[in-house]
């Protein structure tokens, strides 16, 4: 679904990104981790071109994105993104905010973007606050409300970036759940976040990164329980200690 190759980086002498391959299979859930500042949220961004990378080559559902020929609004449709602030409307209603995604983006009448938005808000479990505004959900309902608005225009994959870090603690298990039943349901994803359990018990893969290089990829008991590079050790046990 997702294959980006030997993706560099720069931001003016900054050399954020150093090659990067991350090939990501369809209906998988790759979690990304690492130190501050080690690139992570970069990566994610080079994956729908909110970043554009200095070099290398990004295919998404068969699509070459960094073809200058690639109609980039179109491809983006395919690529759901998720950030940690929730970038809602505040005088719309979470209704309304996931139908202007539908109307503006893909064009759709008034009812069908009713119709859909509502389904959407429905898999986030929030149909019963479709008229609620943000300023009357909590920032959980609120981060839901943005995967619903995500998930409505049906993408081929979601890249989520530190989706609970701005939650209170007693929030993170909502949005979390919903990244559970989207996975169960097929969704391919792409997930960069602290949420450690949440890997361990959700991801089919884990990648470590440290200094803008993938330094250690595996399954979840793999990177958690037997580590085989001494950075991703030294990052677990720092991790694992707090
Ligand atoms: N637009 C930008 N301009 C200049 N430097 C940037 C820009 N975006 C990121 N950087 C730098 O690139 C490096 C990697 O940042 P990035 O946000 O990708 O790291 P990260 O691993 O996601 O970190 P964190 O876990 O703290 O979010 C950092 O040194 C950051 O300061």
């Amino acid at each position: 679904m997702v294959e980006a190759r030997g993706i560099h980086k720069h931001f003016g002498q900054l050399h954020v990104l150093k090659g990067v391959d991350l090939v990501v299979a369809e209906r998988e859930l790759v979690f990304v981790i690492g130190p501050s500042g080690s690139g992570k949220s970069t990566l994610l961004r080079c994956l729908n071109r909110l970043e554009e990378p200095s070099s290398g080559s990004i295919m998404v559902d068969g699509i070459d994105l960094l073809d200058r020929k690639t109609d980039i609004n179109k491809a983006r449709q395919r690529i759901g993104m998720v950030f940690q602030s929730f970038n809602l409307y505040p005088h719309m209603t979470a209704l309304g905010n996931v139908a202007l995604a539908l109307r503006k983006v893909q064009g759709k009448g008034k009812a069908e973007a009713e119709a859909r938005a509502l389904a959407a808000l429905e898999r986030v479990h929030l149909a019963d606050r479709a008229d609620h505004y943000p300023g009357q959900l909590s920032g959980g309902q609120q981060q839901r409300v943005a995967i619903a608005r995500a998930i409505a225009l049906e993408p081929r994959v979601m890249l989520f970036d530190e989706p609970t870090s701005a939650l209170d603690p007693e929030l993170v298990g909502g949005v979390l759940a919903v990244m559970r039943e989207l996975r169960e349901d097929g969704m391919t994803m792409v997930v960069v976040s602290h949420e450690m359990a949440f890997a361990k018990a959700a991801a089919d893969r884990v990648v470590f990164m440290a200094d803008g290089r993938i330094v250690e990829e595996g399954p979840p008991a793999q990177i958690f329980g037997a580590p085989r590079h001494e950075r991703t050790r030294a990052f677990i046990g720092q991790i694992e200690r707090h």
